[in-house]
């Protein structure tokens, strides 16, 4: 099948403070193919914005080249732009504008005929849920009410690929929630492409068919959620024992060598009930029913047994020796300003801006 996107050694420098480079995206070579929802993850400054924006266009890449729908970013970046959608991190819509007309604007903008450009619009309200929302100035709006106007933004022209930044950040579960369903229910509706990035492990393991890890602008990691856990972070099995654990541990360390785990270490804790021991096996599950058996023929009394599927987290930690919880902390990237609903025009126009709801100038 041939790729939506095709990345060869892609790379972002900047100008950091006095005379540093930043290198914000080093050798980014990726094949995504039609269809398909692919995340980046991974901690702020990482490079998965700086990333979006070579690929719409927005910035211009330090070195490398990359195809967008059949096209080269930095040759033909007005037949990529018109042939994607591109949902920034800030919200977009006028704030002083009814959601429906700022709809109806940016449909003229894109050269809809007065009938089809009513027609999108009053199908994208419905689909995106906006329908109580549409006649209220978007300022007045909820902030999962105004991603959705975002997104409605983008998708006025239908494009085939849509890039999200973040589109759920800032947003209360509930919200982000709901925001997922109409993200899944348009991608079913128009068969789209969808590439996003995004901080929340949960997001992109129960969403995202591939995810690619990012880390200092690298891909570390780049598969399926399921595969990137059962590779690269074995399941965590927590027995408590009473009496002398010697045994035990030594049962439960052949057990976890034994299911190919990277670090068979067992972890001991003195607990009222005896001892807890904690050690990373792979598809516990399958070992766990053996395990049992040797630990109760070799005397063993097991009162408790836990065992803990990998996270994605588990996945960024074996990968980087750090959680990505624990790098999240929300700051600004240099020269960006912290502005809750910036007001942002639409394109200037559909030839020279990428469907953005986000202001478009480059950062570089
Ligand atoms: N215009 C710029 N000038 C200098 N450095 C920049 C600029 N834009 C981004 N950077 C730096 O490039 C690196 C990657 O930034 P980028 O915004 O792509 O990360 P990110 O993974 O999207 O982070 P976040 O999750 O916070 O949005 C960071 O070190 C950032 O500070």
């Amino acid at each position: 099948m041939t790729s939506i996107i095709s990345a060869r050694g892609l790379s972002k420098h900047f100008s950091g403070p006095g005379k540093t480079t930043v290198v914000a995206v080093d050798d980014l070579t990726m094949d995504i193919e039609p269809g398909t929802l692919t995340a980046f993850l991974g901690p702020n400054g990482a490079g998965k914005s700086t990333s979006l924006r070579m690929l719409t266009t927005l910035l211009e890449p330090t070195g490398g080249t990359a195809r967008v729908c059949g096209y080269d970013v930095a040759e033909q970046p007005a037949q990529v732009r018109a042939s994607i959608g591109y949902i920034g991190q800030k919200n977009g819509a006028g704030q002083y504008y009814r959601v429906r007309d700022e709809l109806l604007s940016q449909g003229a903008l894109y050269g809809l005929g007065r009938v089809e450009r009513r027609r999108r619009v009053d199908e994208l309200i419905d689909v995106l849920d906006l329908g109580e929302v549409a006649k209220r100035p978007t300022m007045k709006l909820s902030g999962g009410q105004r991603r959705r106007v975002d997104i409605a933004l983008g998708l006025i022209p239908t494009p085939r690929l849509l890039f999200l930044d973040e589109p759920s950040t800032g947003l209360d579960p509930q919200s982000r929630a709901h925001l997922w369903e109409h993200i899944l229910a348009l991608r079913e509706r128009y068969e789209m492409t969808l590439v996003l990035t995004t901080h929340y492990l949960d997001e992109a393991d129960q969403f995202a068919e591939r995810v690619m890890v990012v880390d200092h602008g690298r891909i570390i990691a780049d598969d399926t959620a399921p595969r990137l856990k059962a590779e690269l972070a074995g399941d965590r099995l927590t027995l408590t024992v009473t009496g002398d654990a010697t045994g035990a541990v030594q049962v439960l360390r052949r057990a976890a060598e034994d299911s190919g785990t990277a670090d068979a270490a067992v972890v001991t804790t003195p607990v009222p009930e005896g001892t807890r021991l904690v050690a990373a096996v792979n598809h516990g599950d399958r070992v766990l029913p053996g395990l049992l058996a040797a630990l109760r023929e070799g005397g063993s009394d097991v009162v408790a047994v836990e065992l803990d599927r990998p996270t994605l987290d588990d996945v960024f930690l074996t990968l980087t020796g750090r959680s990505l919880r624990e790098d999240r902390h929300d700051v600004p990237a240099p020269g960006e300003e912290v502005v809750d609903g910036a007001a942002a025009g639409p394109p200037a126009s559909p030839t020279t801006s990428p469907t953005t709801s986000q202001t478009s100038g480059a950062r570089s």
